[in-house]
């Protein structure tokens, strides 16, 4: 499943986000990826060390772990601490999959990617280019999104960002563990979540909406693991 997610930072968040950006160092994205991912990727990053990265990404963080509908679909356990990548003047990201674990930098905490994000942090019109391409059984999604959305998908999926031709696009991206890590399970459980929610706006709070309840969370009882 790809879900949009729609306005994790407000336009005033993303125009400070991107003042502090612009002030800092920036080296070459193939340092944290491996030698399969290295061949084809081509951009910037802000170092994993990085502080001002660190300040952003938990800012981030804060801001996803408080909204509905990222919550409702990812039922998360972890996300490691976002990045920040750059892609202009032609840079791009070939065809290519996340690996499947990821340490949690300065913790011996490891996490399965089982969700990709990527938050922009440039207007889609700023830039030439650029759309995040994402393989699923369906076929073919492109996606660019306005500053402060954030796409996710699935860590499973094929992925590539296609070159930059002009202007500059300035991403958020990280990996999520969920408690629920069958994509199928996780799916049913955010219908369910998402259908219980507009019965709930529509008629109010009834029997049938605090069974409904209760049968949501007796099934995230069965299939979380913590
Ligand atoms: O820039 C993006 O949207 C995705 C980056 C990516 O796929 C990665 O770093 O693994
Ligand atoms: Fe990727």
């Amino acid at each position: 499943m790809l879900l949009h997610i729609p306005e994790v930072l407000s336009k005033a968040q993303v125009a400070q986000f991107r003042q502090q950006l612009a002030a800092v160092n920036w080296t070459d994205g193939r340092e944290t990826v491996g030698p399969q991912g290295a061949l084809v990727k081509n951009n910037k990053q802000l170092p994993v060390d990085s502080s001002l990265g660190r300040e952003l990404g938990a800012i981030i963080l804060q801001a996803l772990y408080q909204h509905p509908l990222f919550m409702a679909a990812a039922i998360p356990l972890r996300s490691v601490p976002p990045l920040f990548n750059s892609y202009q003047g032609g840079e791009h990201y070939g065809l290519h999959v996340d690996g499947a674990i990821r340490g949690v930098p300065g913790s011996s905490l490891s996490l399965r990617t089982d969700l990709s994000s990527t938050l922009f942090l440039s207007e889609p019109d700023d830039y030439e280019g650029g759309e995040l391409q994402i393989q699923d059984t369906f076929g073919l999604h492109e996606v660019k999104l306005p500053a402060g959305d954030l796409i996710l998908y699935p860590s499973s999926s094929l992925h590539q960002v296609l070159p930059v031709t002009s202007g500059e696009r300035v991403c958020s991206f990280f990996w999520t563990q969920s408690m629920v890590r069958s994509a199928e399970q996780r799916q049913m459980l955010f219908e369910l979540d998402q259908n219980i929610q507009s019965l709930r706006q529509q008629f109010g709070e009834t029997t049938q909406s605090v069974a409904l309840t209760s049968h949501y969370h007796n099934l995230v009882r069965m299939w979380a693991e913590l």
